[in-house]
């Protein structure tokens, strides 16, 4: 039988890299998800395979049960309800599975997706000889949670074939988790998250398990119901750069300068909290939803500076900067900055026609530029049939 899952990407409308350092940070899920399919098959001993292919890459890896399981088996598992880390001896022996599938030297960076990928199955499926199919509507490596949204879909798939999450299968389409097994796939998703980002905040696993909007704080989330309409304009800038490398650098700046760095990990925090509370608190009418719109924008101007003192910022994301200032509109990057994507606020009463300028000159730069839907739901899983 086929098991699929859906996770969602995600915006971070405040508080990202402060937030790894313990800051509160808010983030939202987007319409644009990853697709993960399961269909474990029959064993036969000789012919028995785990394939994975990367359908939008075009690229396939197989590895024959036993040459995984020889080196794995030690690692005792599977145990799908103990989400466990990857110790630094299976870390290696996963590495040379990947390594002898010579992925393109131009794909490489898929490399660490493919090693979570083997991490979640054998933990949580352990040996079963199955095939694996991963599609994406998101842009890999440009902030907007494709890492996260891949290992929650795949956890939220593994987990369904483990038989460890209590759904009713007759039912048709999509299905939303349960709220116990959720926190377990999310448990799992940070795991996975491990091992491609080096030290995640679990912002982005958490937004993309759960769905809608959350303030997250130090591993703890709390749901956020917005009472206002959010329209974000996403450019991307196509400028490829990866998280691991950014959170590490924040890391290293924060050492040569604690203070500093402790004073602007302070100030994203009070941003994030006003942030919160402005998207949650009732507009009764327009003039008041009009003050809250330019408090968003002043909060994201604010914290887009911070950002600056991190060093996340890049040339590219400083164009669409001025290019959206230009139309009085305020923009800061979102996820781990270094290239990728730019929030830009539409207030509700912009027309329509600033609105096509301003994706005209941004095209015209050779970003890409797209609204997403905000606040939509977090995993969900579905049985048999596509939808
Ligand atoms: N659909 C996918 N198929 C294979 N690998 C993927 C897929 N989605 C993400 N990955 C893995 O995740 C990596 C990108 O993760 P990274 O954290 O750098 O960016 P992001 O998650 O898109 O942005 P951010 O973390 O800033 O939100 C890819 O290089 C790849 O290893
Ligand atoms: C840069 C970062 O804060 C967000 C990436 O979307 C990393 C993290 O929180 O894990
Ligand atoms: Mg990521």
């Amino acid at each position: 039988m086929e098991v699929k899952a859906r996770a969602p990407g995600k915006i971070i409308l405040s508080g990202e890299h402060a937030v790894v350092h313990g800051s509160t940070a808010v983030a939202a899920s987007i319409d644009l998800y990853t697709y993960v399919s399961i269909q474990v098959h029959p064993s036969t001993e000789n012919d028995d395979r785990l394939t994975l292919q990367l359908k939008d890459m075009a690229l396939a890896f197989s590895w024959p049960i036993g040459r995984i399981k020889e080196p794995l088996s030690s690692l005792g598992g599977p145990f799908p309800s103990t989400p466990t880390s990857c110790s630094t001896a299976s870390m290696k022996l996963i590495l040379a599975l990947v390594e002898e599938q010579n992925i393109p030297e131009a794909k490489i960076s898929l490399a660490s997706g493919v090693t979570a990928f083997l991490w979640l199955y054998t933990s949580i499926l352990g040996f079963k000889p199955a095939t694996v199919v991963v599609t994406s509507e998101l842009p890999l490596g440009s902030g907007l949670g494709s890492s996260a949204a891949l290992c929650v879909a795949f956890s939220a798939a593994l987990l369904a074939c483990s038989d460890s999450v209590n759904v009713d299968m007759k039912q048709q389409g999509w299905l939303i988790v349960g709220e116990s097994e959720l926190e377990l796939l999310n448990k799992w998703a940070f795991e996975g998250e491990k091992l491609i980002h080096g030290k995640p905040s679990g912002i982005d696993n958490t937004v993309s398990t759960y769905g809608n909007m959350i303030k997250f704080r130090s591993g703890n989330l709390t749901r956020i119901k917005s009472s206002m309409p959010l329209k974000m304009l996403i450019t991307n800038t196509k400028v490829g750069r990866n998280t691991k490398a950014l959170v590490a650098g924040v890391s290293e700046r924060t050492l040569r300068h604690p203070d500093a760095m402790n004073s602007v990990f302070n100030a994203v925090d009070s941003i994030g909290k006003e942030l919160a509370n402005v998207i949650q608190t009732p507009a009764p009418d327009d003039l008041s939803l009009n003050a809250k719109e330019e408090k968003l924008e002043e909060l994201m101007e604010m914290n887009q500076g911070l950002l600056q003192c991190m060093g996340v910022s890049h040339a590219s994301i400083e164009t669409v900067l001025r290019t959206t200032l230009k139309y009085k509109l305020a923009s800061k990057l979102t996820g781990a900055g270094g290239g990728g994507c730019v929030l830009t606020l539409l207030p509700t009463l912009l027309s329509g026609t600033i609105v096509d300028k301003v994706i005209s000159e941004l095209e015209s730069c050779g970003f890409q530029c797209l609204i997403a839907g905000i606040g939509g739901n977090g995993a969900e899983i579905c049985f048999g049939a596509s939808s």
